[in-house]
């Protein structure tokens, strides 16, 4: 972790298309996190007089649960890769990218943890469940029984973290092979879970690759809001010199690191 922290600096910008000035909204006003049609006003602030703590280094994991073949790697690799493949290759305990954004002018990433959904693989996975700020629940629009399944991929991400923390998104997946009034049908109980759960709703295809970015870009968002929140309540009072000379100290960063990763190696 803290290797990578360090190698962030000599990374080179974050690609245009992964700019992020504006709060994507949501998808459907019923179910979201909030409706809010701006960033909150205290972190736009913040990001332009450049105080928001640990500016450049912020990072908020993610994991993606749910059924097996739901199509949560397609999901994954769809917005990371921009690349979809029809044949079903089930993932083996876990994979995973990192994501860079820029939010109103912020460097951000998003780890994306993407697991198993196959019972036997489910017990490597969930020991990666532990300190996610995001939780993305998959299922597929097209098989009732994987929506009814999400209630317990719920229950056990969150065993490992503390609910209170945890932004909780409901995706349907495979848009693209349900008819019109088959998908508003799931969409129904999908609303009414998403609702009961507390988790914002997203219906998207990764082989059309329709609210894919959208979905994304909007996770990143209320990701990145909710992480400037948190540092702004934690600094307090904190002087904004005190940030500055801990990013412009970044050699004595590098030197921590390096010596933490020596302990633990040898
Ligand atoms: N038509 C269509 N097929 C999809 C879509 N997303 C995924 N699939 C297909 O569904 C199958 C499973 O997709 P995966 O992404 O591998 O599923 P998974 O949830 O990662 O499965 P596990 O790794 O076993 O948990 C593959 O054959 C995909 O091609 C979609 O949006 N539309
Ligand atoms: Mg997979």
């Amino acid at each position: 972790m803290s290797v990578r922290i360090s190698a962030m600096s000599v990374l080179p910008p974050v690609r245009r298309d992964r700019v992020i000035a504006q709060l994507p909204q949501c998808f459907r006003k019923e179910a979201a996190i909030h409706t809010k049609n701006d960033f909150n006003n205290k972190v736009k602030t913040a990001c332009q007089e450049q105080r928001t703590g640990t500016v450049g280094f912020k990072i908020s994991k993610v994991i993606v649960v749910g059924d097996l073949a739901v199509g949560k790697t397609c999901l994954i690799n769809r917005f990371c890769k921009d690349t979809f493949d029809k044949n079903y290759k089930a993932t083996i305990g876990v994979d995973f990218e990192m994501e860079r954004f820029e939010v109103l002018g912020v460097p951000f990433s998003l780890q994306l943890w993407d697991t198993a959904g196959q019972e036997r693989f489910k017990c490597i996975a969930s020991t990666y469940y532990r300190g996610a700020q995001v939780v993305i629940i998959v299922f597929d629009v097209n098989d009732i029984a994987s929506l009814g399944h999400a209630r317990q991929w719920l229950e056990d991400a969150l065993k490992e973290n503390d609910p209170t923390a945890v932004q909780l998104f409901l995706v349907g997946t495979k848009k693209d092979l349900s008819s019109p009034a088959q998908y508003s049908q799931i969409e129904q109980d999908a609303l009414k879970l998403a609702n009961e759960i507390q988790a914002e709703y997203w219906a998207v295809s990764s082989l059309t690759g329709e609210n894919v970015r959208e979905f994304f870009f909007r996770v990143a968002s209320l990701a990145f809001e909710t992480n400037v929140l948190a540092e702004l309540e934690k600094s307090g009072s904190r002087q904004i010199g005190d940030v500055v000379r801990i990013n412009s100290n970044s050699n004595n960063l590098y030197a921590a690191s390096k010596k933490k990763q020596s302990n633990c190696c040898h």
